[in-house]
């Protein structure tokens, strides 16, 4: 478990100090992927650089298995940054050094034997899907293998939590995709707890478990990443999630429009359920779907429909009670022209 406990970082220079990181407090749970999103600047780099003390607090504590990083001696420190992987965006491989000495590096650097480097590497590189370019050099390689090798090395000494600092910011997607993918297995079969910083919210919708969103050195909305869909509270949270959704209505179609405009959003079971059809069979209005799509949020659907209701207007409002009732989640966009 990683308990954050009010930890504060303040840039001091010379003539003005920069809040990093605002007095923050959280916990993340053994074998999470937890997420933390926010533009550039929000903080995010700093308050995970917090975590294995790459940056120390300003204030505050940070405990990852009961043990109180702040309060340990440089050499206590190393020991137990073992037990916490880093990846980065841009890698960070030796470039003079083939795939199996960039991974061989971290077990050399814990002082591993011979032959266990040589098991342990051999390991590594087959679980990341990289045993053939064993003795490729950095330049010889993709970005997403890069990453791989990465992800090899932040493995290599069975760390209990792995910190993502934008790692698949600079692939594409499709290898962004492989890569999440990877680091959701080895999450899910080794057990490793992942923290994961990037700006883009299809990466938390694609495997994390919760989110927390960043602004201004704090955190500003928390929870499981389907109910920050479903029910984002703060406008940044809702930019972040159109992001993912991209739900806009043409504006031509907007102009057209003689109905009355409502969005439905079907969370869960309910989505796959007729409630549109039964409504529209129960009461006398036409109904005209103007956009509609199902997303699986950590494998849950959520339906959302823009609709145009025709017909009397106390029907329509009949109609919409109804699905209310049935959704609890319908927005009137606008009533009749
Ligand atoms: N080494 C530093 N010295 C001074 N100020 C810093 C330093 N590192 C970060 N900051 C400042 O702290 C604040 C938070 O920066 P941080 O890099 O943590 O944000 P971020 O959300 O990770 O953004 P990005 O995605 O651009 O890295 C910013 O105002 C930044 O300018």
């Amino acid at each position: 478990m990683i308990e954050i406990k009010n930890v504060t970082k303040i840039y001091s220079m010379k003539k003005k100090q920069v809040v990093g990181v605002d007095n923050i407090s959280l916990t993340i749970q053994d074998g999470e992927i937890f997420g933390i999103i926010g533009y550039s600047g929000a903080g995010k780099s700093t308050l995970l650089r917090c975590l294995n003390l790459l940056e120390r607090p300003t204030s505050g504590q940070v405990i990852i298995d009961g043990v109180d990083l702040t309060s340990l001696n440089d050499k206590q420190l190393r020991q137990a940054r073992l037990k916490i992987g880093m990846i980065f965006q841009h890698f960070y491989l030796i470039s003079s050094k083939t795939v199996f000495e960039n991974v061989a590096f971290a077990l050399k650097a814990a002082k591993k034997p011979k032959e266990e480097i040589e098991k342990r590497v051999n390991e590594l590189l087959e679980m990341v899907g990289l045993s053939d370019k064993r003795d490729a050099y950095p330049s010889q390689l993709s970005g997403g293998q890069k990453q791989r090798v990465g992800i090899a090395r932040a493995l290599a000494n069975d760390p209990t939590v792995l910190l993502c600092d934008e790692a698949t910011s600079a692939l594409d997607p499709s290898t962004t995709k492989s890569i999440l993918a990877l680091l959701k297995k080895i999450n899910r079969e080794l057990g490793i707890t992942i923290v994961l910083i990037t700006h883009e919210m299809e990466v938390v919708k694609e495997i994390c478990d919760r989110v927390a969103v960043m602004q201004n050195g704090r955190i500003i909305e928390l929870g499981t990443v389907y109910d920050i869909f479903t029910n984002p509270q703060e406008e940044l949270t809702k930019s972040f999630i159109n992001s993912v959704l991209r739900f806009e209505i043409p504006d031509h179609l907007l102009q057209k429009r003689t109905g009355t405009m409502v969005k439905i959003h079907f969370k869960g079971e309910i989505a796959e359920e007729a409630v549109i059809s039964d409504m529209l069979q129960s009461f006398k209005v036409k109904g005209n779907i103007l956009h509609g799509k199902i997303e699986y949020i950590q494998e849950i659907p959520l339906g959302i429909f823009v609709m145009e209701l025709i017909g009397e207007q106390e029907e329509i409002q009949r109609a919409i009670d109804y699905i209310s009732q049935r959704t609890n989640a319908l927005e009137v966009i606008a009533y009749a022209a």
